[in-house]
């Protein structure tokens, strides 16, 4: 079985927890666009849902497919949000934010009653650090800001590059208009006080650690899908 395979098995076992009628999240990335594609399927044959995408790219994909799309604010409360990740931990910590749709994936995730976290098997880890920790700043002061994560860093021990991520010529640009520092941190020991301080930095919009989010992922190997959590 191939990667996109294995991205394939995850969405399928998503999909079952996917009820006629759910007001649903639908996050962005890889594997989350094998879902929409499976959805977009069950609503040709007449499956009702309604979405929440939590990215532009996600929108147009699910616009292109057929998958019927409202407004977090005309949806506010939401059954479901079915998501991949670029990394989860055995407690279902999870870094996210490699597409950098991480801020409109924790709103979507948090105004949603579940999370289930769609990924193939090489995102399993022991302790999340490995993937860069991606972190959604706001463009004015990005200096101050990156001085200021780089100091709560040395305090949680954590070394190892902070960059502003690019994209083609410049820097990349989030749907919000924000940047990202991508922080090679390696290991973070204490994740959730991590989370909680970088919350605390003022130029800081969100970060990618989603802690207490997510109760159940579908981790897709050879072998098929199992579940983390329940
Ligand atoms: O957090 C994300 C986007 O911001 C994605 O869910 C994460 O990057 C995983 O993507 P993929 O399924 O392509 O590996």
């Amino acid at each position: 079985m191939d990667a996109r395979q294995m991205k394939i098995k995850a969405a399928e076992a998503a999909l079952e927890y996917v009820e006629d009628g759910m007001r649903l999240g639908i996050g962005t990335g890889s594997t989350a666009e094998e879902f929409v594609r499976l959805l977009a399927e069950k609503v040709a044959g007449g499956f009702r849902i309604q979405g929440v995408p939590t990215s532009e790219r996600t929108a147009r994909l699910c616009v292109e497919l057929g998958v019927p799309l409202k407004s977090l604010d005309e949806l506010p409360e939401l059954d479901l949000t079915i998501d991949g990740a670029d990394e989860v931990d055995p407690q279902l910590r999870l870094i996210k934010g490699g597409g950098g749709a991480l801020l409109r994936e924790k709103i979507v995730a948090t105004a949603s009653s579940r999370m289930i976290v769609i990924a193939d098997e090489t995102k399993v880890v022991d302790m999340l650090g490995a993937f860069k920790l991606p972190i959604e700043v706001n463009s004015f002061g990005l200096v101050a800001t990156r001085i200021a994560v780089d100091k709560l860093a040395a305090r949680h021990g954590l070394t190892g590059d902070i960059s502003v991520r690019a994209s083609g010529d410049g820097p990349f640009r989030t749907d919000g208009g924000h940047l990202i520092l991508d922080a090679s941190f390696g290991r973070i020991p204490d994740a959730d006080a991590l989370a909680r301080d970088l919350n605390a930095i003022a130029g800081v919009v969100e970060h990618g650690l989603f802690i207490g989010i997510a109760s159940l992922a579908i981790i897709a190997g050879p072998d098929g899908a199992r579940k983390l959590g329940a």
